[in-house]
């Protein structure tokens, strides 16, 4: 389908109002430009004095005052060239002489039969040289239409992202020989009245409309796209102040692949597969729930119901916290959010103090320690148990779980001497944990917790400490004075040093053999890692402090790492930004596209403004080529939506299903009429 330009653009005031039926075509040359020639019903027009004439509902032409009529030519001779009530009573003056000399004579100097203009002197022929010397000149404003026509030319490269250089205004319609920039000069000026500079225009104008001012003054009358009045689906921002065309897409780095500039393959519109699929599972997985007959769990602990175990086996180990532990899911009924209970069987609390710790425990707050959120005794399990709230990290595993498991993430490689886990892993972990230490140890605690069991990891390389603050509550007497803190926290870095040693020599039982294990590791990796480890192990560092300093360019090559992938994450999340806001746009069709009934009318959506918006969506969706096969192209969807949303100034041509009719409108009055039409179905409706 060929854009064409409209034939006259000059009424678009009227446009709304001339709408009365789709079907009927548009003689005011209104934007919704009709190319047909003939009224549906085939019948002549009234002549306007007719019209008067039947609304008012009398008998005859209506009776001017005295003077008027014997001044007042009858316009029905004007227009059709005679009355059919010349001779029934029409008061009007009919004689064509009269009007001649009236015209001639009269209110007008200059009419169409005046001589033409002849100047006296003749124009001197000569050029002044002072011209060449004059300042070029530089329109004062950019309007709209510049970024129309660029737009128009771009269509395409638009949405696949391609850098257009700025095309030329050299539109002619070759039928009527009418320039387009004559229509765009007259567009212009509308604009201008209706919204640039006219403080009336805009003062009538509402956000929508300001919406799409936005791309027509970028400088002059920066006005934010989103906030649209009373608008559920864009709620009103007032800080931000939008400059760009919303309707383009501009990918950030990081680029996974190298293509040429004019290539954009389809995963360059959305977010990468393996990142979906990663978030759709942990999704999933949050959601997933036990049939309560098979379930022998309590339906409701406290405030959480629908608990589902985490524990990948049933047997009992109390080598952590001396008691038996299980993990769940649970939601909450206060928040509806997922949280990880934490159950300690068989635990009785003697004394209340002992669990205000969690309090203290609550405000440490750090990237690499899973949240705790408060703690109580129950018997709901049929004992007396205790019962810790943690944050929730779907398809989490343990360190121990990750390493030792049943498939653990690092094997022996196949003709390889190298080391099992690589070198950057063990930074990583190191530097984690470090800083969660850190964090903990400030707060005058200590982690007591650094077990390849209770160290969640919640993705590819991100560790947190899992359990804190449970030892705490259960051993209260551990760390009952200073020293004693003092003392859980050194051993906090032995336990880092040995837990180290075991991954990197993958396999648990490693410290069983603490000489052969290092000498592994002396082999294998460097001797920065080879002298931190057995610091650690031995317990010769005295405190997290002094063992960050030594270890201050891992973290910073920690750091760095991070921000990448940071980067790499946001240029993810870049790619979905425009697609939130054309679903949106997509919702809003839905609800007015084939509407069945609205307002006791059952044309609603057939009629009106809906039907251009109904043409729209053929047009968006239902497009087929010139061998009458559907258009499957994507990249044509997402454009005309993104123009649609930003309300440029470029038109389209809409043709009816049976192709008698066909408009020319552009994508502004089209998005003005989506609002208009949404907002009439949300009037009774704002919740
Ligand atoms: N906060 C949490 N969020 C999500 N999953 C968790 C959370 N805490 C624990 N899990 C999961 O629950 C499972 C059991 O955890 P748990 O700490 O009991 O490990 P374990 O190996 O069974 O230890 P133990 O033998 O000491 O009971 C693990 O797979 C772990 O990933």
């Amino acid at each position: 389908m060929t854009e064409r330009p409209s034939t006259a653009t000059g009424s678009n005031r009227n446009f709304n109002q001339a709408l009365t039926s789709p079907l009927r075509p548009n003689t005011s040359g209104g934007p919704g430009i009709s190319v047909t020639g003939a009224s549906p019903t085939g019948s002549r027009t009234p002549p306007p004095n007719e019209n008067r004439r039947s609304i008012s509902g009398a008998s005859s032409s209506p009776r001017p005052k005295a003077k008027e009529s014997t001044n007042t030519f009858c316009r029905n001779i004007t227009i059709y060239g005679y009355c059919r009530y010349q001779d029934k009573g029409c008061a009007f003056n009919h004689d064509p002489h009269s009007q001649k000399q009236q015209s001639g004579s009269g209110r007008g100097k200059f009419n169409v039969d005046s001589p033409s203009f002849t100047p006296a002197t003749p124009p001197k022929k000569t050029i002044s040289p002072n011209v060449a010397d004059a300042a070029p000149f530089t329109p004062k404003h950019t309007t709209g239409n510049t970024l129309s026509r660029a737009n128009s030319a771009a269509s395409r490269a638009d949405v696949l992202g391609v850098a257009t250089p700025p095309v030329a205004p050299q539109f002619h319609d070759p039928n009527n020989g009418y320039s387009i920039s004559h229509a765009v000069d007259h567009q212009q000026n509308y604009q201008l009245q209706q919204h640039g500079f006219d403080p009336i225009g805009l003062a009538e104008n509402n956000a929508a409309t300001n919406a799409m001012n936005a791309y027509e003054f970028p400088v002059s009358q920066p006005v934010n796209p989103y906030a649209q009045t009373g608008d559920m689906f864009f709620p009103q921002t007032q800080s931000y102040t939008p400059l760009l065309p919303y309707h383009r897409y501009a990918p950030l780095a990081p680029f996974p692949q190298k293509l040429l500039p004019f290539q954009r393959n389809i995963h360059g519109f959305f977010m990468s597969d393996n990142l979906r699929e990663e978030l759709q599972r942990k999704a999933e997985i949050t959601l997933q729930s036990l049939p309560s007959v098979t379930s022998i769990l309590p339906p409701a602990v406290e405030e959480f119901h629908s608990l589902v175990p985490l524990d990948t086996s049933n047997q009992k180990n109390i080598n952590v916290f001396g008691y038996p532990s299980w993990a769940y899911k649970a939601f909450s009924n206060e928040d509806a959010n997922p949280y990880a209970l934490r159950r300690v069987e068989g635990f009785r609390l003697s004394n209340e103090a002992d669990i205000r710790i969690i309090q203290r425990w609550k405000k440490v707050l750090s990237a690499n320690i899973v949240t705790i959120h408060n703690a109580w005794t129950t018997t709901k399990f049929g004992d007396s148990s205790i019962i810790f709230v943690y944050d929730y990290h779907p398809l989490s595993k343990t360190l121990a779980e990750t390493h030792f498991g049943p498939s653990p993430r690092y094997t022996t490689p196949r003709h390889s001497v190298g080391p099992i886990v690589p070198e950057p892993v063990l930074w990583s972990y190191i530097v984690q944990i470090a800083s969660a230490l850190k964090v903990i140890h400030s707060a005058g605690l200590a982690a007591r917790v650094i077990e390849g069991s209770k160290i969640l990891v919640t993705s590819k390389m991100r560790i947190r400490l899992n359990c804190c603050g449970i030892l705490d509550v259960i051993h209260p007497d551990t760390i009952k004075t200073q020293d004693m803190v003092r003392e859980a926290q050194l051993e906090d870095l032995t336990q880092l040093g040995r837990l180290m040693l075991s991954v990197a020599c993958n396999t648990p039982t490693a410290l069983q053999n603490f000489q052969k294990s290092m000498d592994y590791i002396r082999r294998h990796y460097s001797m920065q890692l080879h002298d931190s480890i057995y610091l650690l192990a031995t317990g010769a560092t005295k405190s997290v402090e002094e063992f960050i300093k030594t270890i201050a360019n891992q973290a910073f090559q920690n750091f760095d790492s991070a921000l990448h992938y940071e980067d790499s994450l946001e240029s993810e999340l870049s790619r979905e930004l425009e697609n939130g806001r054309l679903v949106r746009l997509l919702c809003k069709f839905g609800f007015i596209n084939e509407r069945p009934e609205f307002d006791h009318d059952p044309r609603w959506s057939e009629t009106g403004d809906r039907y251009f918006l109904k043409l729209f969506r053929d047009y968006v969706f239902h497009s087929v080529d010139e061998n009458g096969q559907p258009v499957v192209d994507i990249a044509h969807v997402l454009s005309c939506l993104n123009k649609l949303d930003a309300g440029v100034d470029e038109r389209i041509m809409l043709v009816s299903r049976d192709s008698m009719n066909c408009f020319v409108v552009t994508y502004k009055e089209l998005k003005r009429q989506v609002e208009t039409c949404f907002q009439d179905l949300n009037k009774n409706n704002r919740r």
